[in-house]
């Protein structure tokens, strides 16, 4: 490994949560509540990680400013509680991106992440190669991760072409995120994958498929409220136990599928956030809307029903 290569951290493995941002009631960035969100994970949901500045902290809709000083806070007040702090710093802009990744090498964070650039699209694995190269260039000591979720940025380039010969181009690759349903994909990700990489998977209500396929952890918004029945999941797949991780991977089913019904979007999983751990993490910003007080409170009852234990 060369002198540049980042410091051997433990492999990232387990339930990640996708941080939502919290917000005062004048729409401004609440750091206040950042310290006793971390808590909250820790104590209640069994979280030792966290993914801050993705798409459930709304970081499109922030200025780069406001994504730096929330890495900061989040880094600073996860020392000493938690395992992982992985600061995505995707932007449209290169220039953007590259800015928040050399101030996450500065302020200790323990990865980042990069997203495909989705105003302006790579056409092809390797255009966004070349792009996430560029942005891994400026934090070299920094273990670098791949986000992908085409359903949001419309880049639907298979992971597979993007991790071919990755580290030729990224010596400080260490994975992806991968928040799409192509589970041939993803399994031929985790297939590919070398030791020192971690392939974690995004989309929540199919978690136990990509287990089977390999998957090496999650990283998922649902894990902010439900960490603590996700990790039993985990747990029960490990054992050898498919009836035990099937009934937990079907009662998330039944919880998101009635949100759906509900009309479940960020706005709505935010709102339950709040109902079911009492924090304040206010109401997203715009163009996300507000949820109707009713409507969360609605799936934060169908949540107690599912889950009686908690
Ligand atoms: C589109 C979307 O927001 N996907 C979520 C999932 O956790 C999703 O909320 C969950 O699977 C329920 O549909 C995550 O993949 C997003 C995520 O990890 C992030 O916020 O960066």
């Amino acid at each position: 490994m060369s002198a540049m290569a980042p410091a051997a951290l433990e492999k990232l493995t387990g339930l990640v949560a996708a941080t939502f941002t919290p917000f005062t009631t004048q729409g401004e960035i609440n750091l206040s509540e950042i310290g006793p969100y971390i808590d909250y994970l820790t104590e209640k949901q069994g979280i030792n990680s966290i993914f801050v500045n993705g798409t459930t902290g709304e970081s499109m809709s922030l200025s780069v400013t406001e994504r730096k000083i929330l890495a900061e806070e989040w880094c600073k007040k996860a020392k000493g509680k938690m395992d992982q702090v992985i600061v995505h710093v995707g932007c449209m802009s290169l220039k953007d991106s590259q800015e928040l990744a050399s101030h996450a090498a500065q302020i200790g964070a323990d990865a980042i992440a990069v997203i495909a650039p989705s105003f302006f699209k790579p056409s092809t694995a390797d255009v966004l190669k070349t792009f996430l190269q560029e942005v891994a260039l400026v934090a070299p000591t920094l273990p670098f991760y791949y986000y992908h979720i085409p359903a949001v940025t419309g880049v639907n380039v298979p992971v597979r072409d993007v991790l071919e010969d990755i580290e030729k181009l990224i010596p400080s690759f260490r994975g992806v995120k991968f928040s799409g349903s192509d589970l041939m994909d993803f399994g031929q990700c985790v297939s590919y994958s070398q030791p020192h990489w971690s392939v974690l998977y995004g989309m929540d209500e199919q978690l136990l498929a990509a287990l089977a396929m390999g998957a090496h952890g999650a990283v998922g918004s649902t894990y902010n409220y439900a960490g603590c029945h996700v990790n039993k999941l985990i747990l029960a797949f490990e054992k050898g136990d498919l009836v035990q991780a099937r009934t937990i991977q079907f009662k998330m089913q039944e919880l998101l599928s009635y949100a759906t019904k509900l009309g479940f979007d960020l706005g709505v999983n935010k709102q339950l956030m709040n109902e079911l751990s009492g924090l304040c993490l206010g109401s997203p910003r715009l163009p996300v809307m507000p949820c109707p007080h009713a409507q969360a409170l609605s799936i934060a009852q169908k949540y107690h029903s599912i889950f009686p234990e908690q």
